[in-house]
């Protein structure tokens, strides 16, 4: 008999949401032995939008949906929660001050962390993918003791996804020749990029490119910057990337990465490769039994130190503005 998860989607109504909930209820997350249980979190004024959203999935007949949620208290949304996507945050508006999306965003993580604290089952994953994602998944372990911290981790296979792409065009190979290509940080305009350890076929992917001014110069700044190259040109942030790059994570951490494959995953710090211990900052991991493990004993250049140390450094700015707000 097939399995049943209990996925609760916070920010439902929003445009990820609406990319991410039809690939879940279709099996594309945890894949097709697994039924769904789906639980919807909204602020009150976007309840109804979720409502039609959920209306919609009903049209699909999912054979894999159990059932849906909609509600607007994290309490009942978290309850027994085994997948956790915190998709739900506050964007930075005009005139707002990095503090001030710090401290907003707070106000949802913070109840959030405390609500999953209370319910979750005991295998819970959360994934982050609002941003701040890092310091809001740092936010909502802080207020979960009694989860393995472990179990909180934030998006960056969106970054990584965009990297795979780049590095195909400018190759001209199909991105399914291409390996272990690691983003490492913040998911911020500071994030690195790396290919040292990147394999295309069985060439080294460094060697292959033979072109360090466009890595530096072109190849790390459009994977960094996609982001707002995305914003600028849609109008709207990513989306339908985004939920892909979730499916991704999570499909990845439960079923494991494939033989000789990595996935990057911004995880707490065990003090891996210099990063601050508690930082929530990527790493390239494996994933197998459910369990993710950091990559170890890679070998890192100078030029890639100077890269994870600098986005390392804007984490842990974060984590003291944070900390000075009362947030952690
Ligand atoms: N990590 C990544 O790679 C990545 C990529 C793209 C977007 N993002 C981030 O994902 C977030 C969502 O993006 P979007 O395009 O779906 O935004 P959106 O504005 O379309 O939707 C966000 C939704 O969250 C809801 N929400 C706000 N506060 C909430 C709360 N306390 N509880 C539950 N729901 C709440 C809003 O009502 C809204 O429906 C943004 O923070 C965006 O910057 C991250
Ligand atoms: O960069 C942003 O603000 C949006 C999102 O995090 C993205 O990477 O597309």
């Amino acid at each position: 008999m097939a399995r049943s998860v209990n996925v609760t989607v916070t920010g439902a109504a929003g445009q990820i949401g609406y990319a991410l909930l039809f690939r879940i209820a279709s099996g594309q997350l945890l894949g097709q032995d697994t039924k769904v249980r789906l639980r919807l979190l909204e602020i009150p004024q976007a309840v109804k939008a979720a409502e039609g959203t959920a209306m919609e999935l009903d049209d699909c007949a999912f054979p894999l949906l159990e059932g849906i949620d909609i509600t607007d208290d994290a309490k009942t949304a978290f309850d027994g929660v085994n997948v956790a996507l915190l998709v739900g945050a506050r964007p930075r508006t005009k005139g707002m001050e990095r503090g001030d999306l710090l401290e907003a965003n707070g106000g949802i993580f913070k109840p959030q962390g405390e609500a999953i604290n209370a319910g979750a089952a005991d295998d819970v994953r959360v994934l982050v993918v609002g941003n701040p994602a890092n310091t809001n998944a740092l936010i909502a372990q802080q207020h979960a003791p009694d989860v393995p911290a472990e179990r909180f981790t934030a998006m960056t296979r969106l970054d990584e996804n965009r990297a795979y792409s780049q590095l195909a065009s400018k190759l001209r190979v199909p991105v399914t020749e291409i390996k272990r290509l690691v983003i490492w940080g913040n998911h911020s305009a500071t994030q690195y990029p790396d290919l040292s350890h990147t394999v295309v076929g069985d060439r080294n992917a460094l060697e292959l490119v033979d072109d360090q001014d466009w890595v530096e110069n072109t190849f790390i700044p459009t994977v960094a910057k996609r982001g707002a190259a995305i914003i600028e040109a849609r109008g709207a942030s990513s989306a339908a990337s985004a939920a892909n790059a979730a499916i991704d994570h999570i499909h990845d951490w439960v079923n494991g990465t494939a033989e000789g494959q990595w996935a990057s995953m911004a995880v707490p710090s065990d003090g891996s490769y210099g990063v601050p211990e508690g930082l929530i900052s990527s790493f390239p991991v494996t994933c197998k039994d459910g369990k993710y493990e950091i990559v170890q004993g890679l070998t890192i250049s100078e030029f890639s130190r100077g890269k994870i140390a600098a986005s390392v450094a804007e984490l842990a700015e974060e984590r003291e503005a944070v900390r000075s707000l009362g947030l952690i």
